[in-house]
């Protein structure tokens, strides 16, 4: 039933449903910049050559999200964090990674994300979006159906620094022998995972992330280990929206650390593009068509912001 939606369509849907503000972002509009270093572990080095793995620091650009496209969303909302990161290797080269803080995501193909962002357009009449037609949406996206189900049973985050964030897709990672290994990362909170309490969620304030997490980096750097899973033969590799069994091979390789926090406003992160196929030698993409889409439609919500759009 694919009908082959387009990066512009999805863009355009994206404005349909939460609005056009311009110069800003099309999807994870709010959000707080970043910065640090990563040191990565040259155990890591058996499944890559990519110079991430020196074991030399290398400075990181990052910047933390709420998923959507309305710059009000309350930090209470059920719905995904992300985090970005600009890694900037020796010779200018740079390496993407652009997460979220579920396992897995909520479309295995551009169209389910598509008619994800029209079924949340709001109804004219109420201004909210008509519960009706996300049930609906469900109901005939069987694919959406693991991220709902997790965004549902997991409250967000107290902080964005108490979540673990996911590459979600799977990645080829490349060694030296020109050997390919298929694998998945993750970021795991050196301060543990910790979400809101359902007392939490209804008394908390709109606005708690950015000042939290400014709060919390003034007490000393925010840290988290990157964990490498090893896929085996027959493990999903182009659909995100399925887990690996848990039993895989796992090796932390690399440690990332936030050293300051700004608002995103005139901030470095603000003019990225963290196009997640943005990639060094060493980390390549597999066929999953919603990793392979996303570029695109980074691209189309880039060059809108950068012109005032
Ligand atoms: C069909 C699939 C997807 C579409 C169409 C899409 C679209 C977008 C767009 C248009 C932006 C704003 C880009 C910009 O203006 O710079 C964005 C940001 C973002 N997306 Fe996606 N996305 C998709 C899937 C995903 C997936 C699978 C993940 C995580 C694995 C993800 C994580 C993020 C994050 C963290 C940001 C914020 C990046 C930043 O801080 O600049 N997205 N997405």
């Amino acid at each position: 039933a694919e009908t082959g939606v387009t990066a512009g369509q999805v863009v355009s849907a994206l404005e349909g449903t939460f609005g056009v503000h311009a110069g800003e972002r099309r999807n994870h509009i709010k959000g707080s910049c970043a910065a640090g270093e990563f040191i990565g572990a040259p155990v890591a080095r058996d499944y890559t050559r990519s110079a991430l793995f020196s074991g030399k620091p290398l400075p990181v650009i990052a910047r933390f999200s709420l998923a959507g496209g309305n710059p009000k969303v309350p930090d209470t909302a059920k719905s995904a964090r992300g985090m970005a990161l600009e890694f900037r290797l020796p010779d200018g080269k740079l390496q993407h990674m652009t997460m979220l803080n579920t396992p897995m995501f909520g479309a295995a193909t551009p169209q389910t994300f598509f008619d994800d962002i029209v079924s949340k357009k709001p109804d004219p009449v109420t201004g909210k979006p008509d519960p009706e037609k996300i049930k609906a949406f469900r109901a005939s996206h069987p694919d959406s159906l693991p991220q709902a189900d997790y965004l549902d049973k997991n409250n967000p985050p107290v902080s964005w620094a108490n979540s673990s964030y996911f590459g979600i897709h799977t990645f080829k990672f490349v060694n030296q022998a020109n050997k390919t290994t298929l694998v998945r990362w993750r970021f795991v909170p050196q301060d543990g995972e910790k979400r809101l309490s359902d007392d939490e969620l209804k008394s908390s304030p709109p606005n708690f992330l950015e000042q939290r997490l400014i709060d919390r980096v003034k007490q000393g750097s925010i840290r988290w280990d990157m964990i490498l899973t090893i896929g085996a033969p027959g493990d999903p590799e182009n659909n995100p929206t399925l887990s690996w069994p848990s039993n895989r091979k796992e090796v932390k390789i690399g440690t990332l650390t936030i050293a300051s926090v700004t608002s995103q406003k005139g901030a470095e992160c603000e003019r990225i593009n963290f196009d997640p196929l943005v990639m060094a030698d060493g980390i390549e993409p597999t066929n999953d068509p919603i990793l392979l889409f996303r570029s695109p439609a980074y691209a189309i919500s880039f060059g809108k912001r950068l012109s005032g759009k």
